[in-house]
């Protein structure tokens, strides 16, 4: 939808009354929120708070067996908070996510409140602290990445409380999209990650790491390396994992990804020649890496969860993982060119 927006035309006189959509509009007062304290100050007395305990989001179940995160507004924070005789200053600390799509332009924020006791926390406000890796999964809709960027912010404050320069203590914005030390300014970071469906044109190459949950098999990934293009690392990365040379590959699609801290995921194809297809597996870095049929890929799809004490049972990330999208892409690739 289409609309005339008036732009807050004090700041911006040039924007004062323009055609935007909806979309545009929301980005514009977003990005407005972070440069102007006072206005994320009132957007966050009108918004809405996500809780974490240490890291870990509230959450409650849902009737399908997910899960959703728990979120309160200012005033019955507020009155969680002088229930559990602590602080209103702790309020201070709430960092912006985002607006609400849905809820015309709320502003979302998160809060760590790990200052109090999360078990009064959890009694008072109707939920539970789950660890982020059983959480993100069980999580409906949209909430996954809402909840992971949560996350990936809140630790990233915790971890840039100090400049690493002078030592001294950083100060943040009201929004918490930066924090500065004198002339120095910090801004939040993810680490560039390649992962790569490798496919000889009939078979697909899939591993797993040590570190997997029995029967987890993925695509595979790996960080970028400083200065390397997304090309370089994909082609670096498949050579220094499997032993094999890319000759062509296609980008698919990127996501945001909370373990082990916060990766950028850029999620590709890529084809080697059907006469170099042998392995030479590095067996310091991967448990296990072989190419599978289609057949074998349609039969682990149908897997929905990891079955406990059957590690022979080949499942993949689920749904929101971009591995999973890769593989779906292949076989429906495989299927369109087999017909
Ligand atoms: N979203 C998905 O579908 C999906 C699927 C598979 C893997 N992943 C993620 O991809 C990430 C990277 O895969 P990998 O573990 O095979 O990478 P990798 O092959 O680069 O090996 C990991 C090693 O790289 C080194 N490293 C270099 N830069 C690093 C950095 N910025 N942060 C951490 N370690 C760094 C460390 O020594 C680490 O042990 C994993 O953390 C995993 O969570 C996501
Ligand atoms: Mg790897």
């Amino acid at each position: 939808m289409i609309r005339c927006v008036s732009l807050l035309s004090t700041r911006h006189p040039s924007l004062f009354c323009c055609h935007i959509s909806d979309f545009a509009s929301r980005m514009r007062l977003l990005n407005r929120l972070k440069e102007d304290d006072e206005a994320c100050v009132s957007a966050l007395q009108s918004g809405s708070i996500f809780l974490f305990h240490l890291l870990r989001p509230l959450v409650c179940p849902t009737e399908g067996g997910g899960l959703t995160p728990v979120r309160l507004s200012w005033t019955s924070l507020t009155s969680v908070l002088q229930r559990l005789s602590s602080d209103r200053s702790l309020l201070n600390e709430s960092v912006l996510i985002g607006l609400s799509e849905q809820n015309q332009n709320q502003a979302q924020f998160c809060l760590d409140v790990g200052v109090l006791d999360p078990v009064a926390v959890e009694a008072e406000c109707d939920g539970t602290f789950v660890d982020m890796r059983k959480a993100f999964f069980l999580l409906t809709g949209s909430a996954a990445p809402f909840v992971a960027k949560g996350q990936a912010l809140l630790r990233w404050h915790q971890e840039t409380k100090f400049c690493s320069s002078s030592g001294r203590p950083t100060q943040r914005n009201r929004a918490g999209s930066l924090r500065v030390c004198g002339s120095i300014t910090y801004y939040p970071k993810m680490s560039p990650v390649v992962i790569v469906l490798v496919s000889d044109g009939k078979r697909c190459l899939l591993s797993r790491q040590m570190s997997f949950p029995p029967g987890l098999y993925s695509a595979l990934a790996g960080f970028c390396d400083m200065g390397e293009s997304l090309e370089e690392s994909l082609r670096r990365e498949v050579a220094e994992e499997v032993g094999l040379e890319v000759c062509r590959f296609s980008f698919s699609g990127s996501q945001h990804w909370p373990f082990p801290q916060s990766s950028f995921m850029i999620g590709c194809h890529a084809h080697v020649n059907p006469a170099h297809t042998e392995l030479s597996v590095d067996w310091s870095e991967l448990e296990d890496a072989r190419w599978f049929s289609l057949e074998e890929i349609d039969h682990a799809l149908q897997v929905q969860h990891p079955i406990r004490g059957e590690p022979q049972v080949m499942w993949f990330p689920p749904k929101h993982a971009i591995a999973h999208r890769l593989i779906r892409e292949w076989v429906e690739l495989q299927r369109a060119q087999s017909s």
